[in-house]
């Protein structure tokens, strides 16, 4: 014999009642079919016994005789629907008898609502039996309150397994049955239920009590998930569990399984499947006495909300025998139920998580209770901090795997999530984290991430710039987008975008490069900056990424509070690492503090690897003595370019129009540029320093250097063209070039247009190259030297892409 639990979404369309004929056919043992009511019945049959109090519930028990009336319509032939509409017309009138004297007498017992209640599975199971009769199947009806009998509560009975036992024994024989769940009666014979979700609980104990070769539950859902579908997106379906992590699966709100149902079937050791009745084909899960699994790993993450967590504490608490008996007592009395319980072992302190609903009451009959205690200071006044989750690990064989707490507190931490409790019982089937509710979306995904099978990690990736290097960086993350997700399983997502005045978001599907490109026209004003940043920490998603490709001070301002937020920030902005020192060092500690990264490797260089280079000699113990670099593509490219044939200001505007140029180019003739990045370099090498340190004389003529734009500094280039052709005439004299040469040397910082003769390593430096030549401790005769393109967008975008491939490869 095995038992067969259909639940409401089974039963309520033509297509799940024929897969549900299909799956019975295809059983070669006898079996007991279960079902609940038809979708939204019991809900409705709810409202039905409140209203019938005020009012007498006419629309109500029309609605809910149409729903029946709509389902015996779409199952049965015109021939066949007489009969079973007669029976439901009846089934209907005794229901309005019922609801009019609820009305009548103003009386609403919890007898009558479960008799109310009840007639949701009377009604579905007495079609159901007529469909599969029509359809030629030979099965019988049982009527649950002969066999069921359970006594105390009406609505949520106690079962009385040894005369259920008897009942059962006597009338199930070796054939075909089929059952209403949720239903039972009572000593009296009255109706009783079995509490919501009760169906499943019908088949655990009709499994019990025949001793049932094992109970399948047949629902919409592919078995018990490894994470709640609506909260996190990749989930799998779990093959087996034991039926201790079912219970805690069950418990921590994975709403596939009814927690109860475990425990007859569990005390027996009949197997449990759970399947779903539209994809029969898909293996479902599987519970059964031992976790069938060798791997020793969570099984599944759940969570459950609206906790409160309260703290007793006081230095007298430590070695005083029963306290934490009277403070459980104290609840126990007052019927609040304890969730989750912390203390540790220096005493003074017991961390309990409750339902928040019950949070005031629970702090006032503790305080009461030990009024004493608090009146001698020796107990605290008990503290409710409110808000709160619970989430959930569960996994039998999680206690030997090594590490696992690490890395789940990793994952929680990198993603800026603070952790409020801990509890982890001796068998370590559950370990449970309080954190604050808010987060409990994110928490569940990053976990998730971490520790399924082939997960794909979501990231998601906020701009504010998409210029020359934003552009392409676009066009790099479309061409590379499917190879992230196949060959390191990384999905990136740009979930936000702004230019110096608009924003568009979208952080389900993500922002397509259409979108992007549709900002000017489509994208929302968001007037302060501030706004931009606010929508972006407000989304609170897992691994956030911030890109700056702006050259704006605004932008890089916006950096320290979302690191403070755990937010990563990859930057090709030069601005914030060239202020001061102090922000320098704290935009870094930030980083740390919070568990995130800020990358700014394109901020000298382009690509090229210079910062990443220092940092490697400086951790594994080398010194930096002395740097000498060419390190402005644009600067290299013009004074290369450039011979006296084209004005200056020609090409100028030329390495502008390649993307060689800052935004502004005075930023590059002023040598604001080149002395920005030898004050990171300096800084990089362990030097404290700021950018008023570093000699530099101008080669542009002051109203150069002073042009309030860009058209009026062309202008002015134009004007000072003998200007610029008297330098270039003296250096050629001397058969030399013209570079713009940064230096560090025993810590002093220099910048200046130099004339170098042809054995210099600069002379031969090509178009928009950079070079940058390290003298360290260990590279003392020759220097190491860096070269390479050191300006453009498209190597710049490739710098940036690097860098966020550095934080998010690793850790996955
Ligand atoms: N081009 C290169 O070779 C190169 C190399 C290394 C680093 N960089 C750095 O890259 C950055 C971008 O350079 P680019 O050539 O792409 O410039 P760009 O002018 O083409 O693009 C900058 C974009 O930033 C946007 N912007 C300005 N203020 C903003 C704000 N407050 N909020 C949001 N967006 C804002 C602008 O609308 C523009 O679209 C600069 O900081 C530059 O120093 C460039
Ligand atoms: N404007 C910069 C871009 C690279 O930082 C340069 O000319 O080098």
């Amino acid at each position: 014999m095995i038992v067969l639990k259909f639940g409401g979404t089974s039963v309520s369309s033509p297509a799940n009642l024929k897969q549900l004929k299909n799956i019975i056919e295809s059983k070669s043992e006898s079996f007991i079919v279960v079902v609940s009511a038809f979708s939204g019945i019991t809900n409705l049959l709810e409202s039905i016994a409140t209203n019938s109090l005020q009012q007498e519930p006419h629309v109500l028990l029309k609605e809910f005789k149409d729903i029946h009336v709509d389902h015996i319509k779409n199952y049965f032939t015109d021939k066949q629907q007489t009969e079973v509409l007669v029976e439901i017309q009846k089934k209907c009138n005794q229901l309005e008898n019922i609801c009019t004297s609820v009305f009548t007498l103003q009386e609403l017992s919890n007898r009558t609502r479960a008799l109310i209640l009840s007639f949701g599975e009377r009604l579905s199971s007495f079609v159901v039996h007529r469909y599969l009769n029509a359809h030629g199947l030979t099965i019988e009806l049982l009527d649950p309150t002969k066999i069921i009998t359970g006594n105390g509560d009406y609505l949520n009975t106690t079962v009385d397994f040894e005369k259920t036992a008897a009942q059962a024994a006597a009338m199930v024989k070796n054939a075909n049955y089929i059952i209403g769940g949720f239903i039972a009666s009572n000593e009296k014979g009255e109706v009783v239920t079995l509490g919501r979700g009760g169906s499943d609980y019908t088949a655990a104990l009709l499994g019990n009590v025949l001793e049932a070769a094992s109970v399948e539950i047949w629902s919409d859902v592919n078995g018990v998930q490894s994470a709640d579908p609506r909260k996190v997106k990749q989930t799998i379906a779990i093959e087996n569990l034991s039926y201790e992590e079912a219970f805690e699966m069950a418990y921590f709100g994975a709403k596939v399984l009814y927690p109860p149902s475990v425990i007859p079937l569990r005390n027996k050791k009949i197997p449990l499947l759970l399947k779903n009745t539209g994809a029969p084909d898909q293996l479902g899960t599987y519970i059964s006495d031992h976790n069938k699994s060798d791997l020793h790993k969570i099984q599944g993450v759940s969570s459950l909300a609206n906790i409160a967590m309260i703290t007793v504490s006081g230095v007298g608490l430590s070695g005083r025998k029963g306290s934490a008996r009277q403070v459980f007592q104290v609840l126990e009395d007052n019927d609040i139920n304890i969730i989750l319980i912390t203390q540790s072992c220096s005493e003074q302190s017991i961390g309990l998580g409750i339902d928040q609903s019950k949070a005031a009451f629970a702090k006032t009959i503790l305080d009461n209770r030990f009024a004493e205690e608090i009146a001698k200071q020796q107990f605290n006044e008990a503290q409710v901090s409110l808000d709160h989750c619970i989430i959930a690990l569960v996994g039998d064989k999680m206690k030997s795997k090594v590490g696992l707490c690490g890395h789940v507190f990793s994952a929680i931490g990198e993603n800026g999530i603070n952790v409020t409790a801990i509890a982890q019982g001796a068998s370590e089937r559950n370990i449970s984290i309080v954190i604050d509710k808010k987060d409990e979306t994110k928490a569940l995904n990053v976990i998730h991430e971490r520790f399924f099978s082939k997960p794909v990690k979501n990231i998601h990736i906020f701009i504010a710039g998409v210029g020359n290097v934003g552009g392409e960086f676009l066009t790099m993350l479309d061409g590379q987008r499917k190879a992230l997700l196949e060959d390191y399983n990384l999905n990136l997502k740009i979930c936000g975008v702004a230019n110096s005045r608009k924003m568009l978001f979208d952080s389900n599907d993500g922002l397509s490069t259409a979108d992007i490109k549709s900002l000017k026209e489509n994208g929302k004003d968001y007037g302060a900056y501030e706004n931009f940043l606010k929508e972006i920490v407000d989304q609170n998603l897992s691994n956030s990424v911030f890109l700056d490709m702006t050259a704006s001070a605004i932008v890089s301002d916006g950096y320290l509070p979302l690191l403070k937020k755990s937010i990563s920030v990859v930057t090709c902005n030069k601005i914030a690492c060239s202020s001061s020192q102090e922000l320098f060092e704290e935009l870094n500690h930030s980083a740390r503090e919070y568990n995130c990264d800020f990358k700014y490797e394109t901020s000298v260089g382009a690509a090229l690897p210079v910062i990443k280079t220092i940092q490697d000699l400086i951790i594994s113990g080398d010194r930096i003595h002395k740097i000498e670099a060419v390190i402005s593509g644009s600067l290299n490219f013009i004074f290369n370019e450039y011979d006296g044939t084209k004005p200056f200001a020609d090409v100028v505007r030329l390495a502008m129009n390649e993307g060689y140029t800052e935004p502004d180019p005075l930023i590059d003739l002023s040598g604001l540029d080149v002395m920005r990045k030898i004050l990171i370099l300096s800084r990089e090498s362990g030097l404290n320093r700021e950018i008023d340190d570093i000699t530099y004389k101008s080669f542009l003529p002051e109203p150069c250097e002073n042009a309030a734009s860009n058209e009026i500094l062309f202008e002015e280039l134009l004007k000072h063209e003998s200007h610029f052709k008297a330098i270039y005439d003296s250096a050629f004299a001397k058969a030399c070039k013209l570079k713009v040469v940064a230096s560090l040397n025993d810590g002093n910082m220099s910048v200046a247009l130099q004339e170098v003769p042809s054995h210099s390593p600069f002379y031969n430096l090509e178009g928009k190259d950079n070079v940058i030549a390290l003298n360290t401790s260990r590279y003392v005769d020759e220097p190491l030297v860096i070269k390479g393109a050191g300006a453009g967008a498209e190597v710049t975008a490739s710098g940036v892409f690097a860098d966020l491939m550095l934080i998010f490869n690793r850790k996955s």
